[in-house]
């Protein structure tokens, strides 16, 4: 996959920015800045948006494809790209293009998921040199699921997710359906009814098959179109909930079983089959840079 994000003869480049699923959520608790305390498990998957990156010698941060409803200003590539020439001093700017493949507001984390390659790629681009740590830092303040993305590794992630401890787990192929509907990860996380004391869990209890998502019941309940995904799903042993939704999954272990059920699945979930990666396709690309 890593091959067709290839720099390119005019001086630009591609980049990926992958979409993660949240196998378990587990909201364990609740900080004094209204924050929920989390426990879950992300997973990378090979469905990207692409993001094209132009270094500019004036300094300007241009973004020059509409993401719908969201204003240049608050677009997170620009602002991560701000934050970046921020904290190092940089003079160079860029012009920066997202083709927006992942549906948003589906807790595929793909706006999270932009910001994080746009830090990565102009890191390397602007050659502002900062390390992992450094720019996971720089990560967090744009979204809790940012810093994830900076790293790279799938993990098993506790505090808003910035706690993040890398894991090798199985890479299944997973079928997702994307109901028409774009859930508020805000809305979910301060619904009345939200679970928020969920009993802390471990990794093993992940491994033995503790796969809750505390988000599920109020989406289901206030999302119509996801409770009618899930039932879908049902007949295909079960889908889970990532993140607050509105995308749910089901996992196989063969790549065929998984096309057999999206050729079955109605269009209007707007199915597509994915593998599920430890490894960001990121990471992979960076490797092909260097
Ligand atoms: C729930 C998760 C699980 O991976 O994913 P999504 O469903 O959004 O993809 C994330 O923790 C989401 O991270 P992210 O989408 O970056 O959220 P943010 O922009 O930081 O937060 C949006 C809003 O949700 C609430 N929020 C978010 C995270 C959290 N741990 N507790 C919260 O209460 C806050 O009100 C915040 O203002
Ligand atoms: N480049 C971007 N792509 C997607 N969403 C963005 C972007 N910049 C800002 N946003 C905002 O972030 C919100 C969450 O987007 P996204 O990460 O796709 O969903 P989720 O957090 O549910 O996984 C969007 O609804 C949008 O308002």
């Amino acid at each position: 996959m890593s091959g067709s994000f290839t720099a390119e003869p005019s001086g630009a480049s591609t980049w990926p920015a992958p979409a993660k699923l949240n196998l378990m959520l587990r909201i364990v608790g609740r900080r004094p800045d209204g924050y929920h305390e989390l426990q879950t498990v992300f997973q990378f998957i090979d469905r990207c948006d692409r993001l094209r990156f132009e270094v500019r010698e004036d300094g300007l941060i241009n973004r020059l494809a509409e993401v719908p409803g969201v204003a240049p200003e608050d677009d997170l590539t620009v602002r991560a790209a701000l934050r970046l020439r921020e904290a190092t001093g940089c003079r160079l700017g860029a012009n920066i293009r997202c083709e927006k493949q992942l549906p948003m507001g589906g807790g595929l984390g793909g706006g999270s998921s932009d910001a994080a390659t746009t830090l990565v790629a102009l890191n390397r681009l602007w050659a502002t040199g900062l390390d992992e740590d450094a720019l996971a830092d720089l990560a967090l303040p744009l979204g809790a699921d940012v810093p994830v993305f900076v790293r790279g590794f799938a993990a098993w992630g506790e505090g808003v997710g910035e706690r993040l401890v890398p894991v090798a787990l199985p890479e299944p192929w997973y079928l997702v359906l994307s109901p028409p509907c774009s859930v508020s990860t805000r809305d979910v996380f301060m619904h009345p009814e939200l679970t928020r004391d969920s009993a802390p869990a471990t990794l093993a209890d992940f491994v033995a098959g503790d796969v809750v998502n505390d988000c599920l019941s109020v989406v289901r309940r206030e999302y119509a179109p996801v409770a009618a995904a899930l039932d879908w799903l049902s007949g295909w042993g079960g889908g889970r909930l990532t993140g607050t939704g509105a995308c749910v999954f089901a996992v196989f272990e063969d790549r065929a079983d998984a096309l057999r059920a999206l050729e079955q699945c109605p269009p209007e979930m707007r199915p597509f089959v994915a593998r599920g990666l430890n490894r960001s396709p990121l990471l992979a690309h960076m490797d092909t840079v260097s």
